[in-house]
């Protein structure tokens, strides 16, 4: 891979002062040259075009410009101080939007905020500070004289603020040329410098010959101006900034990265990090800023292609590790009870409301089964999706059997059981004297059920004793639009199936503590087991260690469905951030997956 280097961190452009043109001065300076050697011809042209309205009322404008610049600030040119005012607009209504009251000038403000004239004035300035620019126009054509190259020069003045350009070696010419151009780095604002532009010197100095670290030290080694001699890049590339987020799903470390391309350029990141990926131009290289963070360049972080190419390499090398030393080589997280089954027979359990107590249920998983989830998670779209009044998001609890997941529901819907209801089951079995439909279960026949299992319209469903048990996804809508909290506390293999535009579930991890924590929690509070239908006991060891187990199962195939991760050690500290996680889900604006704000 070639190498790039960050061309000097402390280096900026100077634009230099420019005089506003008199027009008159030239035009009569043009009267004195009829003594050039020019065609009558071409004296006239000039003639015209000093004349010219058009030209006029450009220099006009331009002197206007140079007049009205801050002057104070000792700035020639008017350079937005920020980019994503809109951001500032959306993160000023989030704040409003948390306060339990708002004062009148609060309201103002919050009505002013959402005015659309005044959400289009920022989006243009927005528009105008990323140079989002429409239409584009091609490249003015420049006729060529093969005789002469064309060459700019860049002067350069001290500064703390990176130049946020990389240079290279050309891999087909050899030559110095400039490698990347960070967006909204000092070189990406000035419009001076671009992609593919040849450095031929720096201070005077020729380049020829020299490598990129060569050329760093020169730039390194200078004090003052710096002057680069360019011959410009026949196309200048696309500088407009696309508006993409993503949710990261690994840490990243540009440091530990031994084929970043510049690491000085590089963003670190960790799991959950919501980016703002500016440029996908690069296959292997995209350039993002981090969410919310004011600075306006960009850095480097691996493409979705090149992150999913060093999973695949890195699984096949614990494959093959797992091979040699006689282990599984299909997953590498320890399967259910060790074995080495891809097909596991998981356990669904369906809380029977009418006698209070647990069944389990084995069901079979050939559609939903763990190795049809998607292999590789690495960056997925995001978007902000705004809480709508009267219509509140699912919350779901996935965790290992046994952790507590109906414990957490159970008290959560005490607190205000108006509020937040729990999708009544369907079940194939009969109804039992006393029962009522739909209040423990909806009875339906055993075909009924099969059909409509067939058709999807089951988030989980699963056979015990012989019967029919699940629930439906209608269902939950039905709880939705009622203007209900519908609390779920599904199968874990039943995300995806759940994790739909429909229904927008904010998904939460109920995580088991430390094994030693488990033991001394759950025996502290005569935790009884959900394993055993028949006898209520507290957990064994083993019951302890295979809930751990599961958990790290559940947590490498589907973590990144998490929208939040509660351990359950103490019951009323996890309660208590159950609580404030299902508040934040009714209050604020949250990050979703894009296709659902579509
Ligand atoms: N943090 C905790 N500390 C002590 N005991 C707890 C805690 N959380 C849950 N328990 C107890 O553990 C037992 C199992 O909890 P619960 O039935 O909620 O598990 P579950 O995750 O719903 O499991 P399953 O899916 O198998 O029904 C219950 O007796 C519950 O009161």
């Amino acid at each position: 891979m070639t190498s790039e280097v960050m061309t000097n961190g402390k280096k900026k452009l100077d634009p230099g002062r420019t005089t506003g043109p008199t027009l008159t001065d030239l035009f009569s300076n043009l009267q004195r040259a009829s003594n050039l050697p020019t065609t009558d011809e071409e004296l006239a042209f000039l003639n015209d075009l000093l004349q010219s309205k058009e030209l006029n009322a450009l220099v006009n404008i331009h002197n206007k410009i140079l007049t009205n610049v801050d002057r104070k600030s000792c700035r020639f040119f008017p350079i937005p101080i920020l980019s994503d005012s809109m951001q500032v607009l959306s993160d000023v209504l989030e704040v409003l939007l948390s306060r339990p009251a708002m004062s009148p000038d609060c309201k103002e403000l919050f009505l002013m905020l959402q005015r659309p004239h005044l959400q289009g004035l920022l989006c243009a300035h927005d528009s105008v500070a990323q140079k989002d620019y429409y239409p584009h126009l091609p490249d003015i054509p420049v006729e060529e004289d093969d005789s002469e190259e064309t060459v700019k020069i860049v002067q350069l003045v001290k500064s703390n603020e990176p130049l946020g350009a990389t240079i290279k070696t050309d891999e087909q010419t050899g030559k110095i040329v400039i490698a990347r151009v960070m967006h909204g780095g000092a070189a990406d604002r000035s419009g001076l410098i671009h992609v593919g532009d040849e450095v031929v010197e720096v201070n005077a100095i020729s380049v020829e010959g020299k490598t990129p670290n060569d050329v760093l030290t020169i730039l390194q080694n200078s004090e003052g101006t710096i002057t680069f001699k360019l011959i410009p890049a026949e196309s200048k590339g696309n500088v407009r900034e696309s508006k993409v987020r993503v949710r990261a799903h690994f840490d990243y470390n540009s440091c530990n990265d031994p084929y970043i391309p510049c690491k000085e350029a590089g963003l670190d990141f960790k799991k959950g990090d919501v980016l703002h990926v500016v440029c996908q131009d690069d296959q292997y290289w995209w350039q993002a800023r981090k969410e919310g963070d004011r600075h306006m360049r960009a850095g480097l972080i691996p493409s979705r292609a090149l992150q999913e190419k060093r999973i695949v390499h890195e699984r096949s090398l614990v494959g093959s590790e797992e091979e040699e030393n006689g282990l599984c080589p299909v997953s590498v997280v320890p399967e259910d009870g060790l074995t080495c089954s891809p097909k596991p027979t998981p356990c669904l359990i369906v809380a029977d409301t009418a006698k209070n107590k647990t069944k389990k249920i084995i069901y079979e998983t050939a559609e939903n089964d763990d190795f049809d989830r998607e292999l590789i998670a690495t960056y997925e779209e995001v978007a902000k999706l705004y809480p709508r009044p009267g219509l509140y998001r699912p919350v779901a609890l996935i965790g290992p059997p046994g952790v507590g997941r109906n414990e957490l529901k159970r008290r959560l819907i005490d607190t205000d059981p108006e509020k937040y209801r729990t999708p009544t089951p369907f079940t194939s079995r009969p109804i039992k004297p006393g029962e009522v439909d739909g209040k423990e279960y909806f009875f339906v026949t055993r075909e009924q059920m099969e059909e409509d299992i067939d058709k999807g319209k089951f988030i989980e469903y699963g056979e015990y004793k012989g019967n029919l048990y699940g629930t439906s996804a209608e269902n939950v809508k039905d709880i939705v639009s009622a203007g209900h909290v519908c609390v779920l506390n599904p199968h874990y293999q039943a995300l995806k199936i759940l994790r739909t535009p429909q229904l927008k579930p904010y998904i939460i991890y109920i995580k088991p503590p430390s094994l030693e924590v488990l033991k001394d929690t759950r025996m502290a509070s005569h935790a009884r087991s959900t394993f055993d239908v028949n006898n209520s006991r507290g957990f064994t060891e083993d019951e302890f260690k295979d809930m751990i187990k599961h958990a790290e199962r559940i947590e490498f195939l589907y973590d990144h469905f998490f929208d939040e991760t509660i351990v359950n050690d103490d019951l009323v500290t996890a309660f208590g951030k159950l609580l404030a996680a299902v508040n934040r889900v009714e209050t604020e604006p949250l990050w979703v997956p894009a296709a659902w704000v579509q």
